[in-house]
C-alpha cells in the first residue's frame, strides 16, 4: 500500500527551484525526511497537503490527488506546522478543542477526544493554563496533539523536535514512535537531524536541493554507511603521518576520505568507509606498520552536508549508492562524534 506517491514533483519559485523533479514513494509506517535547511521539505508538506499548487509532476497522498483533492487530504491528514503558531492566551484545552471543532467534531465528541489526546501527549494539569506560559516541550507537545484530535490516518510533523532539548527530543521521538504503534498512524516527519530520524524511522528519505538523494529503509541506510574516523600522530620517518596513512589504506583497497568540515583539526582526520568487520583490525595493523601512533578510531557521525557531498559524488539521486553517514549535525552546528 502507498501512502505518498510523487512523480517528478517539481515547485519553482521566482529564484530558487525548491523541489526538483522529485519521485518517491512513501508506505505505512514512520517515514524521515531528512535535509539540510533549504532542502525542500516544508514545500513539499505544504504541496502534499494541497495548499500550494506544484509546477510541474504530480502527487497522492492516501491515493488523493493533491492537484484536486486537498480538502480531502486535510480531513484525513494531520499536520503539525514547523514554527510557534500557537494563541499564547487560550489554554491547551480550549485551543486543541477549537482545532477538532474545525476538523467537523461535534462539541462532546471534541472534548473527549481533546483530553485523550493531550493526555496522550503527556500535558496533564497544565492543560488548563495559557499556552503562551509553555516551554517549548509543552508547545511542540500542543501542536502535536492538534495534528492527532481529530484521528488522522496520517501525520506530518515538520521539525518537531526543534528547539528541544536532548531529553526533550528523546520524549518526542518517542511520542512519535507511539504514534504509531499505539494508533497506527502513519508518520512523515521532516528533520535536519540524520541521527535521530534513523532512530525513529522505519524508512528514511534524504533531499537536499530539492533533489531526491536517497529513500531506503532505515536498517538498509545504516548498514551501509558505518565510517571509522582515524586520527594517527607524525613520526621522524612519517613527518605526515595522516597523509602516510592515506596512501596505505588506499593501497590495501580501503575507501578513505579527509574529514574536510572546517573544524580546527579536522584536516587530521581520515574517514574510511568500514563495509564490514575486518576494516578495523586493516587500520590497526596499517598504523602499525608504519610506526604511528594511533590517537583515535571511532565510529564517526557525520555533518549532514558530507552525506550529501558523499551521495553526489556517488551519482544519480535515486541511485541505492552509498551516502556515507551513521550521525547527525545540529542546526548549522558542529561535527558530533559518536
Ligand atoms: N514562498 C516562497 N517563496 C520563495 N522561496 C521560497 C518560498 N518558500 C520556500 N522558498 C525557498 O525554497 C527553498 C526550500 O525551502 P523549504 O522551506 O521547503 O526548506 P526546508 O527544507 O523546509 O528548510 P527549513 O527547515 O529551513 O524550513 C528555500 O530556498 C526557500 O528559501
Amino acid at each position: 500500500m502507498t501512502v505518498i506517491a510523487t512523480e517528478n514533483l517539481t515547485k519553482r519559485f521566482p529564484r530558487v527551484t525548491a523541489l526538483d523533479r522529485l519521485t518517491m514513494r512513501i508506505t505505512p509506517g514512520v517515514t524521515g525526511l531528512v535535509g539540510a535547511n533549504g532542502a525542500g521539505k516544508s514545500t513539499l508538506i505544504k504541496i502534499l497537503l494541497g495548499l500550494s499548487p506544484a509546477t510541474e509532476g504530480t502527487a497522492s497522498v492516501l491515493g488523493m490527488d493533491v492537484a484536486t483533492q486537498g480538502a480531502g487530504i486535510r480531513e484525513r491528514v494531520g499536520y503539525m506546522p514547523e514554527h510557534d503558531c500557537l494563541p499564547p492566551d487560550v489554554s491547551a484545552t480550549e485551543f486543541v478543542v477549537h482545532m477538532a471543532r474545525m476538523s467537523g467534531l461535534p462539541a462532546t465528541a471534541a472534548r473527549e477526544r481533546t483530553a485523550d489526546t493531550l493526555r496522550h501527549v503527556g500535558l496533564y494539569e497544565e492543560r488548563y493554563r495559557p499556552i503562551g506560559g509553555y516551554s517549548t516541550g509543552m508547545k511542540q507537545r500542543v501542536k502535536l496533539a492538534q495534528a492527532l484530535v481529530h484521528d488522522p490516518q496520517l501525520v506530518f510533523l515538520d521539525e518537531p523536535t526543534n528547539g528541544l532539548d536532548p531529553v526533550g527530543r528523546d520524549d518526542m521521538l518517542g511520542l512519535i514512535r507511539r504514534v504509531h504503534s499505539d494508533f497506527g498512524i502513519s508518520v512523515l516527519v521532516t528533520s535536519h537531524l540524520l541521527g535521530e530520524l534513523e532512530r525513529t524511522c522505519d524508512h528514511v528519505v534524504v533531499v537536499d536541493g530539492g533533489k531526491l538523494l536517497r529513500s531506503s529503509s532505515t536498517a538498509d541506510f545504516t548498514q551501509r554507511t558505518t565510517t571509522l574516523a582515524v586520527e594517527v600522530t607524525d613520526t621522524d620517518a612519517h613527518p605526515d603521518g595522516t597523509a602516510a596513512l592515506r596512501s596505505a589504506l588506499t593501497g590495501t583497497g580501503l575507501t578513505v576520505a579527509g574529514a574536510g568540515d572546517g573544524l580546527p583539526g579536522a584536516g587530521r582526520v581520515l574517514l574510511v568507509e568500514a563495509a564490514d568487520d575486518t576494516v578495523y583490525d586493516t587500520v590497526r595493523d596499517t598504523v602499525a606498520g608504519l610506526g604511528l601512533g594511533l590517537v583515535r578510531m571511532e565510529q564517526r557521525r557525520h555533518r549532514i552536508a558530507e552525506v550529501f557531498k558523499t551521495a553526489d559524488a556517488a551519482g544519480p539521486a535515486d541511485a541505492a549508492g552509498p551516502v556515507g553517514a551513521t550521525g547527525t549535525t545540529e542546526k548549522g552546528g558542529s561535527t558530533d562524534a559518536a
